[in-house]
């Protein structure tokens, strides 16, 4: 068996300096799969060189698209139109990334060949009906394991037909997979849901020339349609630059400046519940930059106090609530996050992983059905933990190992490299002591 990466960090004082997180995870997939299908050339730069986003660079390759790499993080990708993919030679590999899963689930589901898709040990478990339920409604023939609910998924493509659908959940990757399967049919396609989810498809796809439609409670779109090669400047990802927010309100004596985040208000929850909890955060330089808001956010250490977290913030949080709740470990008083059961099917179930790990370090956090009560114990002791294989999770208890009294030994952080190659690195840099 594989050996697993393990850490262990102390505590550190005195955070100071800049830091650029790497690019935003979302529009990283989007860019890739939508110059894909566009006409024409796309030049793509910041994109983030996580394993997930590779998994969707990789699978556009396997559908015949040529993506040239002229460095790191800039790409020039020669878009094959919607009709000019091809049937891959072998199953792809969606690695540990439920976006490429479920978003290239919905592009080739209207496609007329067949295709694969897998996932590592945590993807293979993670729910597909969601995704496969509104696909089916719409004439997609899609098999997988467990009453066709669980990866391996099996597609034969072929001709589908609008829809309306309500998703019972705030899902974008829903969302996105009923649209990109929409926008191929002819005819309108309406996706209803009951809270705005992250709308990075919506503003991309129109920014590639789709005229596609965002109203309140969802988004339309009428096919066929077609997108024209752009290009296209990725954003430093929110959900990268929520750990050194948290770092930068609990470490003492901390000021950073994070450059050129997207504050996409689909996105920017994590903010508005640092803010809601006491924590200073400035927004500077705030601008637009293809079709997505942007701004460099200034941090300083603040007293905090615990909330209340639910309804329409959640799903602006969703991947933020490992690390709020170290935040919230570090307020006084009480966080109680509920309307968040979608915690429980990410990477890892976060919210059983989020508790035992907090305990595990002396701290305070009970789970509950939709989410979690975290008690501001003020300290954590220290200890060791594992990430349970879960990016969020390992990156979280780094941050909470720097105000921790002890060492904190993290299990298995290899992770990181799925959303944030370079943590370790960047954490590093911006101690002082
Ligand atoms: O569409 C996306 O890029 C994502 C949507 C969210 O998932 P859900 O749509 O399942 O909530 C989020 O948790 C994930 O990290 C990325
Ligand atoms: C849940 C996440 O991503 P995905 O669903 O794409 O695996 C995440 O990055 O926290």
């Amino acid at each position: 068996m594989e050996k697993l990466e393990k850490r262990t960090l102390k505590a550190g004082t005195n955070l100071r300096g800049e830091v650029r997180v790497p690019g935003d995870k979302s529009i990283s997939h989007r860019a890739l799969m939508f110059a894909s299908l566009a006409r024409g050339k796309s030049q793509i730069s910041g994109l983030l060189q996580g394993e997930d986003c590779h998994a969707t660079l990789n699978a556009f390759r396997a559908l015949g698209v040529q993506i040239d790499s002229r460095d790191n993080s800039h790409l020039c990708v020669h878009g094959v139109g919607l009709s000019g993919l091809q049937e891959p030679a072998n199953v792809i590999d969606c690695g540990n990334s439920g976006t490429t899963m479920r978003l290239i689930s919905g592009i080739l589901a209207a496609q007329p060949f067949f295709s694969v898709l897998t996932g590592d040990q945590y993807l293979r478990k993670r729910p597909m009906r969601r995704i496969v339920e509104p696909l089916t409604q719409m004439g997609a023939r899609i098999y997988g394991r467990d009453q066709h609910s669980r990866a391996p998924l099996a597609i034969v493509g072929g001709a589908l037909k609008p829809i309306d659908y309500s998703s019972a959940i705030a899902s974008a990757q829903v969302k996105s997979a009923v649209l990109l399967a929409g926008m191929q049919t002819r005819g309108t396609t309406t996706v209803f849901e009951p809270h705005l989810s992250r709308d990075h498809s919506e503003r991309m796809l129109r920014y590639f020339g789709v005229p596609l439609e965002s109203f309140p409670g969802g988004a339309r779109v009428t096919g066929p349609v077609e997108l024209e090669g752009r290009d296209l400047v990725v954003p430093g990802d929110i959900s990268s630059a929520a750990f050194f927010l948290v770092a930068g309100l609990i470490v003492p004596d901390a000021e950073l400046l994070l450059k050129n985040v997207g504050i996409n208000p689909t996105r920017s929850g994590i903010i508005d519940i640092l803010r809601l909890m006491g924590g200073s955060i400035e927004l500077l330089n705030e601008r637009e930059q293809c079709g997505e808001p942007v701004a460099d956010l200034l941090v300083k250490s603040s007293s905090l106090t615990g909330i209340d977290i639910n309804g329409e913030l959640v799903p602006r949080a969703i991947d933020e609530f490992p690390v709020i709740s170290v935040a919230a470990t570090f307020a006084t008083g009480v966080t109680v996050i509920t309307d968040a059961a979608e915690l429980r099917v990410k990477e890892t179930d976060r919210i059983e992983a989020v508790c035992s790990c907090l305990n595990q370090l002396g701290g305070r956090a009970e789970p509950l059905a939709d989410g979690m009560m975290i008690t501001g114990t003020g300290h954590l002791s220290g200890g060791q933990v594992t990430s349970y294989g879960d990016h969020r999770i390992a990156m979280s208890m780094a941050i909470a190992a720097l105000v921790a009294d002890g060492q904190v030994t993290i299990e298995d952080t290899s992770c990181t490299e799925t959303s944030f190659p370079g943590f370790w690195d960047l954490l590093n840099q911006i101690r002082q002591d």
